[in-house]
């Protein structure tokens, strides 16, 4: 299977150096910059699961070379549209499109742009590009999971899994892709909207009780607009997740966090910004959403 990687930043280059390590065929679509620094550097992992080092195939947007049996995407949500036009020449009617962006808005674009081929996907991993362009990996989980939105094991997906069977990261086939995006936007909303309010790591958000107090509230807020969309959530979400930020890392952060402490832009009109909407036309007060959006709102419209 050749499997075209869509950037190749934090998550990017996590994913795609673990298949090169198993010798799986990919080729990774930069930008000019990060294509420079790659072929200086080489992709370089720097991870508690073991470093790894190898020389990517890089193509940029205008060396069309061929198309892909499957293209996953790993941009922020902001380089979405961009993207989607980027990767329009490297696909064909059977290319499969893995997104793996946190939130759930970026399904519509998609979908409308590729139809049917556009599967579900996620990735719990705590990575982000140094000043030299390696990837620092920094958190014992280190999980893609994917799969088709309707959870059928069509022939597709069995081919995929086995493009990723055996490389060294949690590659997970699900049947239930759609509601493990919901749960996953739950969390991350919740726990990028506490890290930067509070402007620190998860653990003493779970544990001062003031912080502690403001996240249960916007996780039962996040649960309450999901509801009223009628998202694929399950039952007691809010205690799901609060359990799931009480056993990572204290020092664990959202990579929100880390591009606030870098200056850059965010995905908050993505992520808390979508799910606020929805609530405003739902009728709903969710007060810690709102200041944990506008707080972020406030940062990116203050930076040079
Ligand atoms: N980092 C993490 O720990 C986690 C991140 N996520 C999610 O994964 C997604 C990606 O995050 P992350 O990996 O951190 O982001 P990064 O910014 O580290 O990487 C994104 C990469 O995409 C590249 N890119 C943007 N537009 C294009 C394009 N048109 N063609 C080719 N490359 C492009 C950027 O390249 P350039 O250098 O040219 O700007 C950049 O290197 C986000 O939605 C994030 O929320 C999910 C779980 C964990
Ligand atoms: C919380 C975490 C690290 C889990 O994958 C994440 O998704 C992010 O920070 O973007």
């Amino acid at each position: 299977m050749n499997i075209l990687i869509a950037g190749a930043g934090g998550i990017g280059g996590y994913f795609g150096g673990r298949l090169m390590e198993k010798g799986q065929k990919v080729t990774f679509l930069v930008r000019e910059n990060r294509k420079k620094q790659l072929e200086k550097t080489d992709l370089v992992i720097e991870s508690p699961h073991g470093n790894f080092t190898g020389k990517p195939d890089l193509i940029t947007k205008d060396q069309r070379d061929q198309t892909y049996d499957a293209i996953i995407i790993t941009t922020k949500a902001y380089h979405l549209e961009e993207v989607i036009n980027d990767i329009k020449p490297f696909a064909d009617e059977s290319t499969l499109i893995l997104p793996l962006l946190n939130g759930i808005a970026h399904m519509e674009p998609l979908i409308e742009a590729f139809g049917e081929r556009v599967i579900g996907g996620l990735c719990f991993i705590e990575t982000t590009l140094n000043a030299e362009g390696h990837v620092i990996q920094s958190s014992p989980i280190h999980d893609l999971v994917y799969g088709e939105r309707d959870g059928s094991p069509s022939e597709r997906i069995m081919k995929l899994q086995e493009a990723f069977e055996g490389a060294h990261a949690g590659f997970t086939l699900s049947e239930n892709i759609m509601q493990d995006m919901w749960h996953k936007y739950s969390f991350i909303t919740a726990m990028s909207g506490i890290t930067t309010l509070m402007r620190s790591p998860i653990g003493p958000a779970v544990k001062l009780p003031a912080a502690r107090q403001t996240l249960e509230r916007l996780l039962h807020e996040i649960s309450a607009v999901m509801h009223a969309i009628d998202a694929p959530i399950a039952e007691g979400l809010p205690d799901m997740q609060m359990a799931k930020m009480e056993e990572m890392k204290d020092e664990m952060k959202s990579s929100m966090l880390r591009d606030m402490e870098k200056g850059l832009q965010t995905e908050t009109s993505h992520l808390q910004g979508w799910l606020l909407g929805k609530g405003k036309e739902n009728g709903l007060e969710t007060p810690v959403l709102e200041a944990a959006f506008a707080h972020v709102k406030i940062y990116e419209s203050l930076k040079s």
